[in-house]
């Protein structure tokens, strides 16, 4: 592979953005994405994946450089030195690459991937909390397989096509998938496109979904002419699914508590031709209220460390703090005790998260099932998702019924 200046630059100052103001990953590469028009499928890819690549393994690039946060211009030339170096491309004799000792790079390397917080590239307290709840063994298998680029999966819309047409469809565009068993809505690309540029996706054919997140509407039994709440819908890629399972017949009611996102989840409805969706901002405590003891099923995909899906979003590692998990734990608790509320008697509940720590998950269920709330209900079964077993995002959900 030859640099090239012009994208080596645009990665720098992406990660100048992202490490030293904070600013999120996936924004800062949108961004530099509209730098220079002229930038074909590959210079594209070029900057997304090394910006990705460096935010993923930062820990352990700083440590080859010798350089520590804030980190100036110079710093971050020499953590691109060190992935540069560690992916075996030539170095050109550009001056800010010059003296770059690629032996020592490679010796550092060797030396630091035997210990895993360096190797795996995370902060103690997380690597610390990490193996606490999931066991040594489960937690650096699991850690190792959220250290790798996630591949692009699709869920086909049935509202509109099936999963043949689909793939004949994006064939013509160029786009070859695969079907993946056990996932019957699922494509994966064989290759990463900007799949968002295809008429098929303008057409609302397929919505970008990863695999464990489309293993939900049928774990919440979504059946057509039900009356379903999905409680935290945020844009919708649990409710558009729901949409597609009830084949538009009954009714959703999507809820959250930020209008923008419900407002998202709105435009991305009318793309997929799904009709039975309202959304309802939750801005007093009265939108829950009406609803108690009204639903067939209520969704609560809850918000969470996201500790499941760092493969799409390595930026969560340096992003996320100790506080955050723990405040984090108590508004799961408040939204199963409140948001439990709107499930009949008879009717189904799934609690979610896109997490992999059992703090967030099962502890979370067996709280709840023991307060005043939850003692009308009854855990019929869950489903931790492992990305170290299943080979995508991490995963947990619980299937409660309301019993009186
Ligand atoms: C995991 S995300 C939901 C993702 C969405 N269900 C999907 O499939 O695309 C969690 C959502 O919970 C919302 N949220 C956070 N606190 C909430 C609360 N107290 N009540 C309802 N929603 C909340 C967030 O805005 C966020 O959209």
């Amino acid at each position: 592979m030859r640099l090239h200046r012009n994208l080596v630059y645009a990665v720098i100052d992406g990660l100048q953005l992202i490490f030293n103001e904070n600013k999120y990953a996936d924004k800062v590469v949108e961004q530099l994405l509209k730098r220079d028009k002229r930038w074909g499928a590959r210079d594209r890819g070029f900057i997304a994946e090394t910006t990705y690549d460096i935010v993923r393994w930062k820990r352990l690039y700083a440590e080859i450089a010798e350089v520590k946060e804030p980190f100036s211009r110079e710093n971050l030339w020499r953590i691109f030195a060190v992935w540069a170096v560690l992916k075996g491309i030539r170095l050109p004799d550009w001056p800010q690459l010059e003296g770059t000792p690629a032996r020592r790079i490679k010796g550092h390397f060797d030396e630091l991937s035997k210990i895993r917080k360096y190797r795996e590239s995370i902060p103690d307290w997380l690597d610390l909390l990490g193996e606490k709840e999931l066991g040594e063994a489960v937690w650096t298998k699991e850690l190792h397989a959220l250290n790798q680029q996630a591949s692009v999966i699709i869920r086909v819309n049935t509202l509109k096509t099936n999963k043949k047409a689909l793939q004949a469809a994006l064939k013509e565009e160029a786009i070859e998938t695969l079907s993946i068993k056990g996932y019957p809505e699922a494509l994966e690309l064989k290759e990463r496109a900007n799949i968002f540029k295809t008429n098929a996706f303008s057409d609302g054919l397929f919505e970008v979904q990863d695999a464990s997140s489309q293993l939900v509407a049928s774990f919440l039994g979504a059946e057509p002419g039900m009356r379903i709440a999905d409680a935290c819908a945020g844009a919708g890629g649990k409710s558009l699914h729901l949409a597609a399972k009830m084949e538009n017949k009954g009714q959703i009611i999507a809820l959250d508590i930020y209008g923008n996102k419900l407002k998202e989840l709105k435009r991305r409805a009318r793309r997929n031709g799904a009709h039975n969706i309202e959304t309802r901002p939750i801005d007093s405590t009265k939108v829950i209220k009406k609803l108690h003891n009204s639903m067939d099923r209520v969704l609560i995909d809850a918000p969470c460390s996201g500790l499941g899906v760092l493969k799409r979003n390595p930026d969560a590692k340096w992003k996320l703090q100790p506080e955050f998990i723990e405040n984090i734990k108590k508004t799961q608790q408040d939204i199963l005790n409140d948001y439990s509320k709107m499930v009949k008697p008879g009717g189904k509940m799934v609690y979610a998260t896109c997490s992999v720590l059992p703090s967030e998950n099962q502890d979370q269920v067996a709280l709840f099932l023991n307060s005043e709330n939850g003692k009308d209900f009854k855990l019929i079964k869950d489903k931790k998702v492992l990305a170290s077993t299943s080979g995508f995002d991490g995963f947990y959900m619980a299937l409660l019924e309301k019993v009186s």
